[in-house]
């Protein structure tokens, strides 16, 4: 489980400080899948970076397991898998040499890694770049890999910025019952997206943000009783007060 409580973020840039996040707060439970939906710099990526560690806030607290991420930041690693925005995958090593030297950063044993490393290339469907050099992947292959290195220690939360951004349709089909899988398992499972409808399709409880905060969460039934409007689109619209780049 992951809780995120009235999170703050300001960034000091030449020209003045941008107020990246200013008030956010949710909990993201164990067997759900929790979608942050927000247009183009609604401040999705700074909340995931103060989720997974990267990142203090200037304001506010995040428990990871019931663990405060300020006091104990690398126990909430060993709790957390992540994908980040930069997928940064080490080019002259394999798929499978990139997941197992991850493995070893937690310590895992080599027997241990090569079993997970199985379990994850079937559930991501990558058997057939295990052995490729990861020069020159494709960004689908390219996230594969980042996602199967970010669950290599099995941990319970999972948190991924735009898992399905730049993908074609296949391999986002493959990603979705990818992210079912983990939620059947009873993971605790986050993403950020700015499409409405991926978010829609995905998520047990969806997180609006826009402007670096909170406009409105729950369910897709909840949001759409909330706003009193039948389709959800519309919902999004209304919650948001704009169409800004919600729509794919
Ligand atoms: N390191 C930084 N320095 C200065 N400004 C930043 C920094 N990181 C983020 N910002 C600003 O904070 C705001 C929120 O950015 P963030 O990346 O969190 O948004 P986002 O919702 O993830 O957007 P996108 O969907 O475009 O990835 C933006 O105005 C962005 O320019």
């Amino acid at each position: 489980m992951i809780e995120a409580n009235s999170l703050a973020k300001a960034f000091k840039t030449r020209t003045g400080t941008v107020q990246a996040v200013s008030d956010v707060s949710f909990i993201a439970r164990d067997g759900e899948i929790t979608g942050l939906l927000g247009p183009n710099g609604a401040g999705k990526t700074t909340t995931l970076r103060m989720l997974y560690t990267l990142m203090s806030p200037d304001r506010g607290s995040v428990r990871v397991d019931g663990i405060d991420v300020a006091q104990r930041p690398d126990e909430v690693r060993r709790h957390l898998g992540v994908l980040p925005d930069a997928r940064g995958v080490y080019k002259r090593l394999t798929a499978r040499e990139n997941v197992a030297y991850f493995g070893r950063l937690h310590g895992m044993s080599e027997a241990d890694i090569g079993e997970r490393t199985r379990t994850l290339s079937q559930a991501l469907e990558m058997d057939d770049i295990l052995e490729r050099q990861t020069e020159g992947f494709s960004q689908g292959q390219r996230t594969k890999t980042a996602i199967a290195r970010a669950l290599v220690h099995d941990p319970r939360n999972v948190i991924l910025d735009e898992p399905t951004n730049g993908l074609d349709v296949m391999t986002t089909r493959a990603m979705r019952g990818f992210l079912h899988q983990l939620r059947e398992e009873g993971r605790c499972v986050i993403f950020s997206s700015h499409i409405m409808q991926e978010v829609a399709a995905l998520c047990d409880r969806i997180v609006v943000i826009a402007k670096g905060t909170v406009m409105a969460q729950g369910s897709a039934d909840e949001l759409r009783a909330l706003t009193g409007e039948d389709n959800l689109e519309d919902a999004f619209v209304r919650v948001i007060g704009s169409e800004e780049g919600l729509f794919a």
